[in-house]
This record gives C-alpha cells, structure tokens and sequence, in this order.
C-alpha cells in the first residue's frame, strides 16, 4: 500500500478559533508548509467554546471542545486536528489516533498580577482566580488563607476580567500566554515543586483518523520523542486514576538523561485539603514502558489515599 500523501493534496487543519488554538495550528500549518506541504485551516466554533462562562464539567467536560473537530475529521471535512494536550480526553474515541505529541512549551503555571509579583507577596484573604481544581487544591495547601474565585473563559477573557479587578491575582498556563506574545504578563513562574502542572500541560498533540496512514506519515517530521513519552506517561497516571477536569490531579515528568522522574499530586477538596504526592523514576524507551510508570505512580496514589474520579 502507497502511504505517502500525494504531493498535490492539500491538508485542512480542523481547528477551535480562540486566539491560542488559531496560533497552534498555525504553527502546525508553518511547520508542514516547510516540508513541502499545501494546507488550509477550517476554523469551527465548538459547544465547548459556546458555553465557555459555564461550568464544562457539568455539560460534559473539556471533550466538548474536541469532539466536533473529531466529526470533521470523520466526515472528510478536515485532516487533522491540533489540541492543547491537557485538554485531550484521556481515551479517544474509537477509530481515533494521536498522530504525533510536538515539542512542549514551558509547562509551568504562572502567577499573574498587575500588583503583586509573587504568591508570597498577596495579603491574607486575597482573591485569586482559577476554575481548575488542580490549581486551587496546590494554591491552598501553600496560602489557606487566600479565597479563590471562578475564572473561566479564552485567554484573552480572563486577563480581561484581571484587568477589571475582579481578582489579586490569577493562574494560568505560561504556555499559553508565551505562544500569544503575552510572556510580560507573566510575574513569576512557579516550579514544579510549588505548583505541578497538569498532565500535557505546554504540549501539542496531533489528531488524525486511524485510517490514515498517509497523514501518520506525513507528521512524523513533527514529532518530538521526549516530549511524547513524557506525556504519555504523565496521561497514564491520569487515565489510570479515571481523571477528567473535575479532579484535582498534577502529573509532571522530567528527564535526567533517559531517566523520567514522574511526580503526581492528588489534592482532597471535600477533606482537609489533604494532599498526596508520589514520585517515581525509570528508564523510559518505549510508549510503553512511559505508561507502566504512569500506571505505578497512580497505583502509589492510591495507595497513600488518593481515591479515584469516575471514568467519564
Ligand atoms: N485549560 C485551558 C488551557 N488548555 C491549554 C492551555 C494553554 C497551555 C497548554 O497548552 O497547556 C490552557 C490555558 C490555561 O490553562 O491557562
């Protein structure tokens, strides 16, 4: 069988069109255009971006944002796809493959405010602003003090609602704010061991139509190997732990060499805001060897007390 994709075929790249998706496909756009690629981009409005002020775990979770990209796909409207991987179900539809996961972005979450530069400098009480569990489960085990307050929205929403004083401060992805040229707003980072990121968070993956072998092909180029393991690991423990966005749940990996440190917290909400933490490290080669270290790192959760969310 004859895989390649013919010179003369163009790639349509189904995508959302908030600003950060329209910058990640085109990226993706720059990148299979310098391999000698023609594509296009069909841009759709998903639910997921129609309800943005409503709580998306109550109508059916960040797959919403996905799920009409993949009917494109199914109907021969669109390509591919490119996703913000944090934002990726951890199980794709049948019939549904990631292509390729890119180069990650800086993964750290960063701490944004227009007077104070950093955590430690918010007055008691002070109002921050996250709609992620994750954050507000990592954000109160260090300052119980602080009230945190619903934030939902694109990017360019939420530093609006910032700049209207709704907030002290808010949380976001550095990637997200790095790729849109808005790195200035950023005041500082916090590292892994202050605030760990979600599972994918920085990274891009590419989603195509199993039968495509073609297009499998032609992305190949695109892949980064070190970032696709690490994140499969990281999604591995949140799979195994039945994760969706209603739980509070960080996966982080780092390379030493071709060894993953992988490091999880799991953060009780209705408790005492009872935190767990596991770190784990092997020698990761394959996909598979990234999702057994993924799978012993949730194991260990578990076992220290972390209980599992329903599978959705
Ligand atoms: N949850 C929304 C979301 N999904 C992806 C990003 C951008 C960063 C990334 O690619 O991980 C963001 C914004 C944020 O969390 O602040």
């Amino acid at each position: 069988m004859n895989t390649a994709i013919s010179p003369d075929s163009e790639i349509v790249i189904a995508t959302r069109e908030s600003r950060l998706a329209l910058w990640q496909a085109e990226h993706v756009q720059a990148r299979l255009q310098a391999l000698g690629h023609s594509v296009r981009l069909l841009g759709m409005t998903t639910k997921g971006d129609q309800i943005l002020d409503r709580s998306l775990s109550k109508v059916g979770g960040k797959g919403l944002f996905v799920k009409e990209l993949e009917v494109a796909l199914e109907e021969g409207r669109a390509d591919i796809a490119v996703h913000s991987l944090k934002d990726v179900p951890m199980e794709l539809p049948e019939g549904f493959v990631l292509a390729c996961v890119m180069e990650r972005e800086d993964p750290r979450d960063a701490f944004v405010s227009p007077n104070y530069a950093a955590l430690d400098f918010l007055p008691q009480g002070a109002t921050v602003g996250t709609s992620s569990l994750r954050r507000q489960v990592l954000l109160q085990a260090q300052r119980p003090d602080l009230r945190i307050a619903p934030l939902r929205g694109n990017l360019d929403t939420r530093l609006r609602k910032l700049d209207e004083g709704h907030y002290d401060a808010i949380v976001l992805a550095a990637a997200g704010l790095k790729r849109l040229g808005l790195e200035e707003r950023i005041r500082c980072a916090f590292e892994a061991d202050e605030m760990l990121p979600a599972a994918g968070q920085g990274a891009l993956g590419i989603e195509v139509r199993a039968d495509r072998a073609d297009l499998i092909a032609a992305l190949a180029p695109l892949a980064h190997e070190p970032t696709w393991l690490g994140v499969a690991a990281e999604r591995a423990v949140s799979r195994s732990m039945g994760g969706s966005c209603s739980m509070p749940l960080a996966a982080h990996g780092i390379w030493q060499g071709d060894e993953l440190f992988l490091r999880a917290a799991w953060g009780d909400l209705e408790g005492q805001l009872a935190l767990v933490q596991v770190d784990e490290h092997a020698t990761v080669t394959t996909l598979a060897e990234a999702e057994a270290l993924g799978e012993a790192v949730a194991q260990q959760l578990r076992a220290s007390g972390a209980r599992m969310g329903l599978s959705s």
